[in-house]
C-alpha cells in the first residue's frame, strides 16, 4: 500500500479530547486522517456525504478523554456504544490484520469492549472483559511524563527496539491494570508468554519502579497491551503528545518519542497491505 492510499479514522463522541492532535500527526507523515463521529458509521441522520463505512479506513484510533464523561467507568459508555454498532465491522477488520490503536480513554474502550487482551485470534471481541483499567491506586488523577520500557514489538511498535525506554506523558484517573483475582496469575503469565506486553513502567535507571513512577500502580508496571495478533494496541501514556520533540521538557527538535507509533503503523501498512 503507497503513502497516500492510507485512510486513518479517529473515532469520537462526545468528552474525547485527543482526536485533533492525533489526527495532525498522522496528516504530518503524509496519511489521510480524519475525527470520525460514531454516528456517521451508522445514523441516517447524518448526511450522506459524511456517512463512512469502517471499511473506508485502513486503521482504527480511539483517542483519549473523558468520553460519556466517564460516567460508569471510563470508556464503558462509548465500548457500549460501538459494541452496539460497529461490533460485526470491529471483528472483521481486526481478524483481516487491520491495525486498532486505543489511547487511555481508547485503551479503557477496548478492555470495555474485550478486544484487549485478545487472546482468541478467531473471536477479536470476547463475549466478556477480561481484564479492567480500575481507578489509580492513588486514589487521584495523575498526569505527568512517565518512562515505559518497550518489552514486544506490535503493529504500532515495530520500529522501536527491544529494551528501549521511551517517555509519553499520562493523564488519567482510572489506568490501573487489574485481573480477575481468580484468574490473575493465569492472565498475566498468559500475556507474558504470548509477548502481548508492550510497554512497562521504569524509572530514569530502567528499573520496574512503584509509584510515582508506575502512575497508578498497575499490575506488574503494564503500561500497554497488544493482542495475540498483534495489531490491536492499547497503552495509558499519550503517544500524540510528544509527536514532536518541543513537546518534551526538554524542549528537543524534530519529532518526540511519541512520532514511532504513528510510524510504525505507517510501515506495518505500507508492507502488509
Ligand atoms: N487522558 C485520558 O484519556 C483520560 C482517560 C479517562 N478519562 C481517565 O481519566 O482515566
Amino acid at each position: 500500500m503507497d503513502l497516500e492510499e492510507i485512510r486513518v479514522a479517529v473515532l469520537r463522541i462526545e468528552g474525547t479530547n485527543c482526536e485533533d492532535e492525533t489526527v495532525k500527526a498522522f496528516r504530518n507523515l503524509g496519511v489521510y486522517a480524519e475525527a470520525v463521529h460514531l454516528k456517521q458509521f451508522y445514523s441516517d441522520t447524518v448526511r450522506e456525504d459524511e456517512q463512512r463505512s469502517l471499511f473506508d479506513y485502513h486503521c482504527l484510533v480511539i483517542p483519549g478523554g473523558f468520553s460519556a464523561g466517564d460516567y460508569v467507568r471510563a470508556g464503558a459508555i462509548f465500548s457500549a456504544r460501538i459494541k452496539s454498532v460497529l461490533r460485526r465491522d470491529l471483528e472483521v477488520f481486526i481478524k483481516e490484520g487491520y491495525p486498532v490503536l486505543g489511547i487511555c480513554n481508547g485503551f479503557q474502550v477496548l478492555v470495555e469492549l474485550g478486544a484487549l487482551p485478545g487472546f482468541d485470534e478467531d473471536k477479536p471481541i470476547a463475549e466478556k472483559p477480561e481484564m479492567t483499567l480500575t481507578v489509580n491506586a492513588s486514589a487521584r488523577f495523575e498526569c505527568r511524563p512517565s518512562l515505559l520500557k518497550h518489552e514486544n514489538k506490535c503493529a504500532f511498535t515495530n520500529l522501536l527496539d527491544i529494551g528501549e525506554v521511551v517517555m509519553f506523558p499520562v493523564a488519567h484517573a482510572e489506568g490501573r491494570v487489574v485481573f480477575p483475582k481468580e484468574r490473575e496469575e493465569e492472565i498475566l503469565n498468559t500475556l507474558i508468554e504470548n509477548g502481548q506486553i508492550v510497554f512497562r513502567y521504569v524509572d530514569e535507571s530502567g528499573n520496574y519502579a512503584g509509584y510515582p513512577w508506575n502512575p497508578n500502580g498497575s499490575v506488574y508496571n503494564i503500561a500497554g497491551i497488544c493482542n495475540v495478533k498483534r495489531n490491536v494496541f492499547g497503552l495509558m501514556p499519550h503517544p500524540e503528545r510528544v509527536f514532536w520533540g518541543y513537546q518534551h521538557p526538554e524542549m528537543r527538535e524534530g519529532y518526540g518519542d511519541g512520532a514511532v507509533v504513528f510510524q510504525s503503523v505507517i510501515e506495518y501498512l505500507r508492507k502488509n497491505f
